[in-house]
């Protein structure tokens, strides 16, 4: 079997205006869908980053793909080269999916499971059970809240309804929280941080937790908004809202920082974990983080990490090292959130419900065929079907690459975004508080 065909959409999904400490979300994430179909009639399909960025790196990789072998994964990492892993390959100033250093990874990731989509039709076996078999049937998301301003996302004809409404407070988002509970079932919660002054950001975690209680843990994530001062100041007002299956997430910038923090939280008794998908970005990234104690819970991302099988490697290594695993998301469609579900069930290590921006996105923004991947009770359960189980519809694939190539911009760019929205003069300051 060979691959026979190379395609890719860039598409435009609505995305309403969420805030987090790199800025706003602009009315329309980037996405890429990407196709690939073998000469003897499979199709297998996968989701990418969005923009220039990810459609150049997966350009250079089509000439190595068409007429390969799907089967030989291997053979296309180590023929294409190692990447350029020297330098800043950290999310600390870029937004997930711009930075370059890992453009060729999130590329090799994107084919690796189209590829395993082909190899899952081709043998009539979900993806899970391709790879050493599920650990789960299901796999379960958390409740991911986000600050926001009032709208839905999209422009003009385009725009949404505005399910969520503006959420700048604690009462608002505990609203924000019962809304997606009532609707998608989850069991764990985590909030975007680093948007308001880490006062309220306190207050709304409390107020979480008075109203959901201890049975729902609690994450806080401000993308390394704080400084190691306010990141152990917040880790000890929040001590016991984040015990007991919760953590606090990249609370400041750099290992040594995130080191920092967890040594003087340890001095004072406090044992909250720390998670990081933003100083950790890749394997190489896993023993130092253990040595110096600065993660203890290391977010995976089948996007960025390259793929489905090195979350699973990356379940394994922390298995041994005895950190957690949780997963990272950024705006998605219907075909990462499967990829992430089978990533999530094949990945023994994976105790924390995962991240997902799936609620953002609306119904008629789907690409899957039978419209939007539904989850029972918080989880998405795997489909008894072969590959990833879903397909595409084309016709919606037209119509988001269609408003794709009218939009302007071609990146994301949070920063941007805020300083036309809601702050001429705003820059990312790091730390902020
Ligand atoms: O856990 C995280 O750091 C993220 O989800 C990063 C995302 O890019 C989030 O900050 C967002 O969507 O603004
Ligand atoms: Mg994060």
């Amino acid at each position: 079997m060979r691959i026979s065909s190379f395609s890719i959409h860039p598409v435009a999904v609505a995305d309403p205006p969420i805030r987090s400490s790199y800025g706003l979300h602009s009315p329309y994430a980037l996405r890429t869908i990407l196709i690939l179909n073998t000469d003897d009639g499979i199709t297998g399909i996968a989701e990418a980053h969005g923009g220039d960025g990810s459609i150049a790196a997966l350009n250079a990789i089509q000439p190595m793909v068409l007429g390969m072998d799907p089967f030989q994964l291997h053979a296309l990492w180590s023929n294409w080269g190692k990447p350029d892993t020297s330098g800043d390959r950290s999310q600390t100033w870029m937004v997930p999916g711009e930075n370059p250093r890992d453009a060729r990874t999130r590329a090799f990731a994107a084919v690796e499971a189209a590829c395993l989509d082909i190899i899952g039709k081709a043998v009539g076996k979900p993806v899970c059970d391709l790879l050493g078999g599920r650990a789960r049937d299901a796999a379960p998301f958390s409740a991911y809240l986000f600050y926001k301003h009032a709208g839905g996302g999209g422009e003009g004809a385009d725009a949404r309804e505005d399910e969520y409404g503006e959420c700048l407070s604690p009462e608002t988002m505990v609203r924000q929280c019962r809304q997606m509970i009532e609707k998608y079932g989850y069991k764990e919660i985590k909030l975007k941080g680093g948007v308001l002054e880490p006062e309220i950001e306190i207050e709304t975690i409390r107020a979480l937790r008075r109203e959901f209680g201890p049975g729902y843990p609690l994450r806080i994530d401000p993308n390394c908004a704080w400084s190691v001062e306010t990141s152990v100041h917040v880790g000890r007002s929040l001590r016991e809202e984040l015990s007991g299956g919760g953590y606090l997430e990249d609370p400041t910038a750099s290992m040594e920082g995130m080191a920092e923090v967890r040594k003087r939280l340890l001095a004072e008794g406090i044992d909250t974990p720390l998670a990081s998908n933003v100083a950790v970005t890749g394997l190489d990234d896993v023993v130092p983080a253990w040595r110096t104690d600065a993660v203890q819970v290391v977010l995976s991302d089948p996007h960025y990490w390259g793929g489905i099988r090195n979350v699973q490697r990356l379940s394994d290594l922390c298995d041994a090292l005895g950190v957690g695993v949780s997963m990272h998301s950024n705006n998605h469609l219907g075909v990462s959130m499967m990829i992430m579900a089978h990533a999530c069930c094949v990945s023994p290590g994976m105790h924390f419900a995962c991240d997902t921006h799936y609620p953002w996105q609306s119904e008629q923004d789907e690409v899957i065929e039978g419209g939007r991947v539904k989850f029972v009770e918080g989880a998405v359960v795997i489909p008894d079907k072969p590959g990833l189980g879903i397909e595409l519809d084309m016709d919606q694939v037209g119509r988001l690459e269609e408003r794709y190539n009218k939009l302007t911009y071609r990146k994301r760019d949070d920063a941007a975004e805020m300083r036309k929205h809601v702050d001429p003069a705003w820059q990312r300051i790091l730390p902020r508080w």
